[in-house]
């Protein structure tokens, strides 16, 4: 296949590339602890009646309700005590006429009682011959204060739909059935491979001509809010043996993010490595930052792999990123917005804004209450990532933006 760098390609067309990319997804039980934000493969049916048992709602006695039907104020019913029941708690007696059973909210409901009436309402009295009753001052309704078993869910009933997102309260959820294992959707594994000569870890030094390295941190960040498990590697030289050799070290992941060497310098291999191991799909969108953007696929074990290059700059690789990876990786993670770009806000922009025209332009904004104010600093400028909240797009094919006009601003994280 040939070079297609010149063939700059609009944001849409790579788009609609990037969602027909091949999706792979498996399947894998975790335990209940560790199903927090993972995603549910397959629908879960009740396998008890919720609540499990009759149980009293309130604190205070069982009784059959018709026997409290002339209680008053000035007129308390008077009934015979014959046990306390507790939570946890199996009742010994049946309630008959005449009687009560003292209950604890969640205790099961005695046998014969159709009502609880709450201690607020009633009074003890002790008896000669060592029993006790109990004045109750309020009727009560027949199945007040009671949760009748599976009133709240029958078994067999669905309580969960595959591709739910598992936050604290479906954790909730899958906990009163008792659940041990959840089966959830794999989490992806992406790469996130830096290149260039000139990029260190934070654990060398900083000689002259090199700086640290931000990409693995921000696009690892980022891949882990999609869903996915981000693999760290060391940073890859600026040469098409390390290239090539670290691209075969990864063989086990689902898809890899490299950024830098993306452009047409002289270092710039990832599009060498890629036409010879694979497919370059697009290289070059008409968007600015991030033109040199790569997307290729190579062979893996039974398919294909996806391979994102990245722009070396850290404001056009995050921008992409979002734009770009993420509604792909989100799809890849199984999250039900599938392909959906992360929730936008319309606000109004705090200056005059003039772009060039011909490419969609991404703008870094910072919010300040309801406004968007465009940082206006080039894609190197790190400076701009201490401000920024999120970003605005302005077609390529408008030039101004009036000041208070309404934009729409993509967050940069999810915090
Ligand atoms: N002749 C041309 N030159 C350039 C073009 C072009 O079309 N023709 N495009 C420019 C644009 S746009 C960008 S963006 C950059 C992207 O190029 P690369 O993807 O090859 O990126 P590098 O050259 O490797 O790096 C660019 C810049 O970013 C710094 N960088 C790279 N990786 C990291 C990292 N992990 N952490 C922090 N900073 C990083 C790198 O040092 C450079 O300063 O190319 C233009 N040139
Ligand atoms: O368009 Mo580059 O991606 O300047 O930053």
């Amino acid at each position: 296949m040939g070079k297609v760098f010149l063939n700059i390609m609009e944001p849409e067309d790579v788009e609609k590339i990037i969602g027909d990319l091949p999706v792979k997804k498996s399947v894998e039980n975790v335990l209940i602890k560790e199903a927090h934000r993972r995603v549910l493969a397959e629908d879960v049916y009740a396998t008890i009646n919720l609540p499990p048992f009759s149980r009293a709602s309130m604190d205070g006695y069982a009784v059959r309700s018709e026997d409290t039907f002339k209680a008053s104020e000035d007129y308390p019913v008077k009934l015979r005590l014959l046990e306390s029941v507790g939570a946890g708690d199996i009742p010994k007696n049946k309630v008959e006429k005449g009687t009560c059973i003292e209950i604890s909210t969640g205790a099961p409901v005695p046998e014969g009682a159709d009502g609880v009436v709450m201690v607020e309402v009633t009074q003890r009295k002790a008896k000669n011959n060592n029993s006790e009753e109990v004045m109750v001052y309020e009727s009560v309704t027949m199945g007040e204060n009671i949760a009748v078993a599976g009133s709240d869910v029958k078994k067999g009933e669905i309580l969960l739909p595959s591709g739910a997102l598992i936050n604290s309260n479906k954790i909730g959820v899958l906990s009163a059935i008792g659940m041990k294992k959840v089966p959830v959707f794999a989490k992806p594994k992406v790469a996130v491979i830096s290149t260039g000569n000139e990029i260190v870890k934070n654990d060398q030094k900083l000689e002259y001509g090199k700086i640290y390295d931000i990409n693995s941190q921000t696009i690892s960040n980022a891949v882990e809010e999609c869903g996915c498990t981000p693999v760290y590697s060391e940073i890859v030289k600026d040469d098409y043996k390390s290239f090539m050799g670290k691209i075969n070290e990864f063989k086990d992941v689902d898809l890899i993010i490299t950024s830098g060497g993306t452009s047409a310098g002289t270092g710039d291999v990832l599009r060498t490595v890629l036409d010879e191991l694979g497919d370059v799909l697009v290289h070059g969108i008409a968007v600015k930052p991030g033109k040199p953007t790569i997307v290729g696929l190579i062979p893996s074990e039974n398919d294909k792999k996806v391979i994102i290059g990245l722009p070396g700059n850290p404001v056009s690789a995050l921008v992409i990123f979002h734009v770009f990876v993420a509604p792909f990786l989100r799809k890849m993670a199984s999250l039900k917005d599938e392909g959906g770009k992360k929730q936008t806000r319309e606000l109004k922009i705090s200056r005059r804004y003039h772009s060039a025209k011909g490419r969609l332009h991404y703008v870094l904004v910072k919010v300040d209450k309801e406004t968007a104010i465009p940082i206006l600093k080039d894609s190197g400028a790190i400076s701009s990532l201490a401000e920024a909240d999120g970003f605005i797009e302005i077609p390529k094919n408008v030039e101004i933006i009036q000041e208070g006009s309404y934009v729409t601003v993509m967050p940069l994280s999810e915090l």
